[in-house]
């Protein structure tokens, strides 16, 4: 339903993602984690074409049979407002600080040609769906008036108002605590599967994402370095850079040993090496690794792409 294929952007003659490669099936969820500036919300953005001024966008981004590049102006409306919905990291950002929650919910539905009535019957069964209580004096608050939490679940209801084919969440939960965030989590996967609604779900938190999705795409400086199932994740991760970050998480530690970390700090697609984007930070690299971009290629149940993985020569009969 969504793919990308050597998508590439360039902002201002910098690079920013490279030959990003991936697909989302209808009603798959599939997480995209990596380290900060390693081109997630860019992948994401390029969906809508919500990518900042001097970006330029290369390759292709296929929702359903559209390429998404060649959209018209009222195509790309269309697809924002009923066929893909966003939601972003900081839900104060998303909803209009002076209008209520009851505006911001039937805005959504008039525009869909529902009547004033029945958007504000359907807005506030929205909101129960989502677990806000007092539904009827919720309406008629303002942001400042709901907490952090309570107001993702109302933009996750203004998510799901259209049911959309496909929600792109862009770490929903990293402004809230940690109890609200698994919660809020929780009400975005199970009225999503009720929709229908295919996900792409944003994190740096690989364990978050693995509990939500089916499939974890890992970025890196740019590009995917290894796609695998969810389930998976633990005895399937090969690339240097996945089993890297399983090794930092708290947990995988005793109380009171040093954290592993990995080595030097994030890369951006433009000051990565020439060959693998992975190479400066990767306690393996040899060979080939600087020069040599690898291709991201099968392996056990995913892909990755690491020149020091065994790979399968083709037999010749
Ligand atoms: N408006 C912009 N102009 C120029 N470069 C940008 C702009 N926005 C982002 N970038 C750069 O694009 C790269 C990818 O950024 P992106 O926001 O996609 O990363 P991310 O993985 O989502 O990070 P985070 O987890 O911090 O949100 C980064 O190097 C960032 O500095």
């Amino acid at each position: 339903m969504l793919e990308f294929d050597h998508l590439r952007v360039e902002i201002n003659g910098r690079p920013i993602l490279r030959d990003v490669t991936l697909s989302v099936a209808a009603g798959e969820a599939v997480g995209l984690v990596g380290e900060s500036g390693s081109g997630k919300s860019m992948t994401v953005k390029s969906v809508l074409r919500l990518l900042p001024p001097g970006a330029r966008a290369t390759g292709t981004v296929r929702f359903g049979d559209t390429d998404v590049h060649t959209l018209d102006g009222a195509g790309l409306r269309r697809m924002r407002s009923e066929d893909v919905a966003m939601v972003f990291q900081d839900p104060r950002a998303t909803v209009n600080p002076v209008r209520t929650i009851g505006d911001f919910l039937t805005e959504v539905l008039r525009d869909q040609g529902v009547s004033r009535s029945d958007a504000r019957t359907r807005a506030a069964g929205l909101l129960a769906d989502v677990g806000v209580d007092h539904v009827a004096r919720r309406l008629r608050q303002r942001p400042h008036e709901l907490s952090g939490g309570l107001l993702q679940r109302v933009v996750i209801a203004a998510a799901l108002a259209t049911s959309p084919k496909l929600i792109l969440a862009d770490e929903p939960t990293t402004a809230l605590d940690v109890t609200t965030q698994e919660e809020v989590v929780a009400i975005l996967n199970e009225r999503r599967r009720e929709h229908g609604s295919a996900l792409l779900f944003i994190s740096h938190d690989l364990e978050l994402a693995a509990a939500v999705c089916d499939r974890i795409a890992v970025m890196y400086a740019g590009e995917i370095v290894e796609v695998l199932p969810a389930d998976r994740l633990h005895e399937d991760a090969r690339h240097p850079y996945t089993q890297a970050l399983l090794r930092s998480r708290p947990g995988t530690v005793a109380p009171g040993e040093r954290l592993a970390t990995v080595p030097g700090s994030p890369q951006s697609a433009f000051d990565a090496p020439a060959g693998c984007v992975f190479a400066d930070r990767c306690p393996q690299a040899a060979g080939p690794c600087r020069d040599v971009r690898p291709a991201l290629l099968p392996i056990d149940s995913g892909l990755a792409a690491c020149h020091l993985l065994p790979r399968e020569t083709p037999s010749v009969a």
